[in-house]
């Protein structure tokens, strides 16, 4: 197994352009591919999830072309479902923006589909959308377990009409529904039951649907309204924020070892829920300052939090992380659904803080930590979980130093995180 030894680190200064956003790139991929016209995605992110994305589109039938630093795609729009009829080989890895959104648009299709992914992938359920799809006529059997990837789906088009749907484990579920709605042949209500998570994620999507020319009505993400028989429209060309979520590292690095840092592509301005992320550091203690695309994050005197993250689930685990250089305990909650993401999130954030010496509570859907720590030199487990590598990172900025197992698991949605870390860090 690679290994990657982070001396202390002093300091960190400058500016990074952030990469462009997973959860943009994977639904204006797809809507892109879907609409009438051209549609020209410039900051695309280059990284598993999307390549994943990209990989299927093609053995979809979809064309585009990609540039060959991979972050401008123009795609060539069906104007209407995927026009394949077999494909039984889409594999995903552990892409959630690709298994969730495909699963919904291959029903449209009319054609044989076999969605697959990493083994931790047939752990992440998909019934909520599967049981949402199923009343407006879809087709879908699960290949091993029910409730669960891989797929087979037999696609012959969607019926307008009344659906229900849980929202309590993912919002993906929703998404995916959300983007098919208009391609049905009617029109479509969709009721969601029980608490909807991660709220946020669902203001990407509809934001995004309407540069695609579709609109959505909906009652306080209670009812949401869609017209069906519509053809997205290509925008002409569409350009990818940078991730929040990517951010978060750089920002709370900031936070407690600047000088400052300066992340541009990202700021008040964007649609991305995660860049909640900063008022959170800012109530920790951090000094944030805001631009319409940029976020500057410079040291205070941290201190612990108490503080619902439901809307910010990728975000929050930056929070954890920082909290051991914070003042006081810090409690993350409403975040059950971390067990269920590239790992138990919460289990494996709790063993792994324990390993650098911080005092933790896991509870079901929580968790504390009590801080400031001293910090004790460990070898991080990453469980392939680009997040907790990213996040313990940030142990660097002890006396210690730490040891990241795996880092290339960053892959899935930032390639290069740790160039970019060591570019702007200084060692003791
Ligand atoms: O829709 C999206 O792009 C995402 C939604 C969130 O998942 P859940 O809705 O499952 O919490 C988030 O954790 C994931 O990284 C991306
Ligand atoms: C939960 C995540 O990914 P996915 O899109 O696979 O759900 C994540 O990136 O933190």
């Amino acid at each position: 197994m690679k290994q990657l030894s982070l001396a202390p680190i002093a300091s960190i200064n400058g500016e990074i352009n952030i990469p462009g956003s997973k959860s943009i790139s994977n639904r204006a991929l797809l809507l892109a591919a879907m609409a009438q016209g051209q549609t020209t995605l410039t900051n695309l992110l280059d990284s598993d999830d999307i390549r994943h994305m990209l990989n299927a589109l093609s053995q979809l039938g979809v064309s585009y072309q990609l540039s060959d630093d991979k972050r401008t795609c123009v795609v060539d729009g069906v104007g209407g479902a995927f026009q394949s009829n077999k494909a039984l080989n889409l594999f995903l890895g552990n892409a959630g923006t690709a298994m969730r959104p495909l699963c919904a648009a291959l029903t449209l299709a009319h054609g044989e589909f076999e969605l697959t992914g990493e083994p931790r992938m047939e752990e992440r359920p998909i019934g909520d959308l599967v049981d949402a799809l199923l009343p407006l006529g879809a087709e879908v059997e699960y290949l091993k377990n029910p409730g669960f990837p891989p797929l087979k789906i037999s696609g012959s088009g969607l019926n307008g009409g009344e659906v229900s749907i849980a929202g309590d484990l993912s919002s993906q579920f929703l998404t995916a529904l959300l983007m098919v709605a208009p391609m049905a042949k009617g029109d479509v209500t969709i009721r969601i039951k029980g608490e909807l998570v991660s709220k946020p994620y669902i203001d990407i999507t509809l934001a995004i649907m309407a540069r695609f020319g579709v609109e959505v009505s909906h009652d306080n993400y209670q009812v949401f309204e869609v017209k069906g028989n519509q053809t997205y429209q290509a925008p002409g060309t569409f350009l990818v924020e940078g991730d929040a979520s990517s951010a978060s590292y750089f920002l709370a690095a900031g936070a407690i070892a600047g000088g400052e840092v300066k992340v541009t592509g990202v700021g008040k301005a964007a649609i991305q829920g995660d860049v909640k992320f900063a008022d959170a550091l800012a109530a920790m203690g951090a000094d944030i300052e805001w631009g319409d695309d940029y976020i500057i994050a410079r040291p205070g005197v941290l201190k612990g939090i108490d503080m619902d993250m439901n809307h910010i689930p990728d975000a929050a685990m930056t929070i954890a992380a920082a909290a051991v250089f914070a003042e006081g305990e810090t409690v993350l909650r409403n975040i059950y659904n971390w067990r269920i993401k590239e790992t138990d999130r919460l289990a494996a954030m709790a063993c792994e803080l324990k390993k650098v010496g911080a005092v933790v509570e896991e509870g079901h859907d929580y968790i504390k930590v009590q801080g400031p720590v001293d910090l004790a030199k460990a070898d991080i487990d990453t469980y392939n979980d680009h997040r907790i590598a990213m996040c313990f990172s940030l142990m660097a900025f002890g006396k210690a130093g730490v040891v990241i197992n795996d880092p290339d698991c960053t892959s899935k949605t930032f390639p290069t995180y740790f160039e970019e870390f060591d570019r702007l860090t200084s060692n003791r």
